[in-house]
């Protein structure tokens, strides 16, 4: 089975959010790899982070991703630093991958002050500044599309991604 599309994008791009929009415009079923890790393990992911470490926490999530790669042909959002992984990467070619991007102060804004994202924890503008300046050639090297989410509602995102795909 192959996923309709993967979204990848760092915190805030709105993967999550849009996934669920693309899977009732589609009628089909929605998966994210955070909520499946969540699920498995029964732990929220910023105790695994802390108990556990990060390491654990990517290794959790390349089993989540090759499983649902596997298995899954709705929409598959995937955890913002799953794409570090190469095994990862490796999985994803041939599937259309959306790179959902996402400006600093969108990012900012959208992410509040919420403490369920452990990577952000201190100086969040500075944390997901560093994050996209590192990350951003890594999603675009997985990308069949990029699609601007900055000035755009999560309907207007989800349109553009159904007309890229149809
Ligand atoms: N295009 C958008 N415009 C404004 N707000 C948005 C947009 N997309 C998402 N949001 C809001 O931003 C917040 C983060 O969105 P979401 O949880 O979908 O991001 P994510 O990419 O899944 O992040 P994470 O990697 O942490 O799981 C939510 O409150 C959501 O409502
Ligand atoms: O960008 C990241 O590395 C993360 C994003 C979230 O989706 C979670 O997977 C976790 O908080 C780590
Ligand atoms: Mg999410």
């Amino acid at each position: 089975m192959t996923p309709r599309v993967v979204l990848v994008g760092p915190m805030g791009a709105g993967k999550t959010t849009v996934a669920g929009l693309l899977g009732e415009a589609w009628g089909v079923a929605v998966r994210d790899t955070d909520a499946d890790i969540e699920a498995t393990t029964g732990r929220e992911i910023s105790d695994i982070f802390v108990e556990s470490g990060e390491d654990h926490f990517r290794d959790l999530e390349a089993a989540a991703v090759a499983e649902a790669v596997a298995e899954h042909d709705g929409v598959l959002a995937l955890g913002g630093g799953a794409v570090l992984r190469a095994e990862t990467r490796d999985l994803l070619s041939g599937v259309p991958v959306v790179f959902l991007r996402v400006g600093l102060s969108d990012a900012v804004k959208r992410v509040g002050l919420g403490t369920g994202r452990p990577l952000l924890l201190g100086n969040v503008r500075a944390r997901i500044k560093a994050l996209l300046d590192e990350r951003t050639p890594v999603y675009e090297s997985v990308a069949t599309h990029v699609v601007d989410t900055d000035d755009r509602t999560p309907d207007e995102v989800a349109a553009r991604i159904r007309e890229l795909l149809a």
